[in-house]
């Protein structure tokens, strides 16, 4: 029974952090909500964070939302789920009219999904061993809960538009979105959407649908043009490096390969899977789209040695005419073939030209100062 807190007492305190958890309880095998019960709140509770937790009902739930709520409310948005919960929070962000100060709003993720892949690169950055499941959304919720925000980069991405416009028939406006993972056509793309079928199995769907493709391995005709990081005057964050999708590139300092290919994979995150270092030396801002592609020819057991080896992440040394790595700020990915899958964040978008453009660090991530940077990018 002391003394009656003055003023003095209220300015010293800060108030607890307040974080909005959204979460997708159908997310990876299900299990979102029975670990927030057994994991996530007890630790969440034990740092003296308050917290709101919404559960998403449907599609497209979190990007409704996160447009309407008044957002100095919240330290930051964390979501428990698979990213592509988050895709739907960061293009929730970018399509309010306040998008510019809304896009600051530190973000989080505490993986329940079954790819993981921004997990996964936090917990790398972060300097934890490579883990999966409990052991990683451990590691995530301790990180979150001892605080610290770094700017992530965002790529914006112009997609083909989906159908043609119901009023004239005339095609619709491209799309545009953003993204803070990848953009994927054929072979990694096609796993993702293909093994949507095995969902049950967790992690261990990608290599039973990496396995399924490897066995009736296609390939697809495209151009992929790329502007490479040596290249042109880059003066982020202005959209100022790609023409509209339906013109022509300029040809001065861009590279163009025509041809068949096997994938292409473009990736701003270390982590295309919590188990996949794809880029190992992808950094949050580096300001960097890490593009591979692989050509049609190379064989299935080459093939299956490129992702094994990227678990190690030792898959860059790994010499074959027909896998190429390269460092860009804008890409134009124009599929020839008429058929195929494309997918921005792990989310299928239109099938057809596609574009990219790295903005810098216009999002955040929530998370601490990296005990270990793997590699520093200067
Ligand atoms: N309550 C819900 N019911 C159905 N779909 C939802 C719901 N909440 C979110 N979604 C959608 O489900 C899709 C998948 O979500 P998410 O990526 O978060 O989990 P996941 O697919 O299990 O993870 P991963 O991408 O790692 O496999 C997203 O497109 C998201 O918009």
């Amino acid at each position: 029974n002391g003394p009656a807190p003055g003023p003095f007492h209220q300015i010293m305190m800060p108030r607890p952090r307040r974080l909005l958890l959204l979460v997708n309880p159908f997310s990876g095998r299900g299990q979102a909500m029975q670990w927030c019960q057994t994991h996530i709140l007890p630790m969440i509770r034990e740092a003296s964070i308050s917290y709101n937790l919404i559960q998403t009902e449907r599609q497209n739930h979190a990007r409704e939302l996160i447009r309407e709520i008044s957002l100095p409310e919240w330290d930051g948005i964390i979501i428990i789920s698979g990213d592509g919960l988050l895709h739907e929070v960061i293009n929730g962000l970018m399509e309010r009219p306040d998008w510019e100060q809304a896009i600051k709003t530190p973000v989080g993720i505490l993986p329940c999904g079954s790819g993981n892949a921004l997990a996964g690169s936090i917990n790398h950055y972060a300097g934890f061993d490579m883990c999966l499941r409990e052991p990683l959304l451990l590691n995530c919720c301790f990180l979150l809960c001892r605080g610290g925000v770094m700017p992530m980069d965002m790529v914006s991405v112009t997609t083909s538009p989906s159908s043609p416009s119901p009023q004239n028939g005339r095609p619709a406006a491209p799309r545009r979105l953003y993204s803070f993972l990848s953009v994927a056509w054929g072979f990694v793309s096609d796993v993702d959407i293909e093994s949507e079928r095995y969902r049950g199995l967790g992690s261990a769907r990608f290599t039973l649908g990496t396995l399924v493709r490897l066995a009736s391995l296609r390939s697809y005709k495209g151009r992929l043009s790329y502007l490479p990081v040596w290249g042109g005057s880059f003066s982020p964050p202005r959209d100022d490096l790609l023409p509209p999708l339906d013109q022509p590139l300029p040809t001065r300092d861009w590279v163009t390969i025509e041809g068949d290919f096997v994938l292409v994979l473009a990736i701003y995150q270390s982590h295309l899977g919590a188990d996949l270092l794809a880029a190992p030396q992808a950094c949050f801002n580096d300001g960097l789209i890490h593009l591979t592609f692989v050509r049609a020819g190379i064989s299935r057991a080459t093939l299956l040695r490129l992702f094994l080896a990227m678990e190690r992440g030792a898959h860059l040394s790994l010499s074959s005419p027909y896998v190429s790595h390269v460092t860009a700020k804008a890409f134009r990915l124009q599929p020839l073939s008429s058929k195929g899958t494309l997918t921005v964040d792990g989310e299928l978008v239109p099938y057809g030209p596609l574009q990219a453009q790295v903005k810098v660090a216009r999002s955040y991530l929530q998370s601490p100062p990296p005990t270990v940077s793997p590699f520093p990018y200067s």
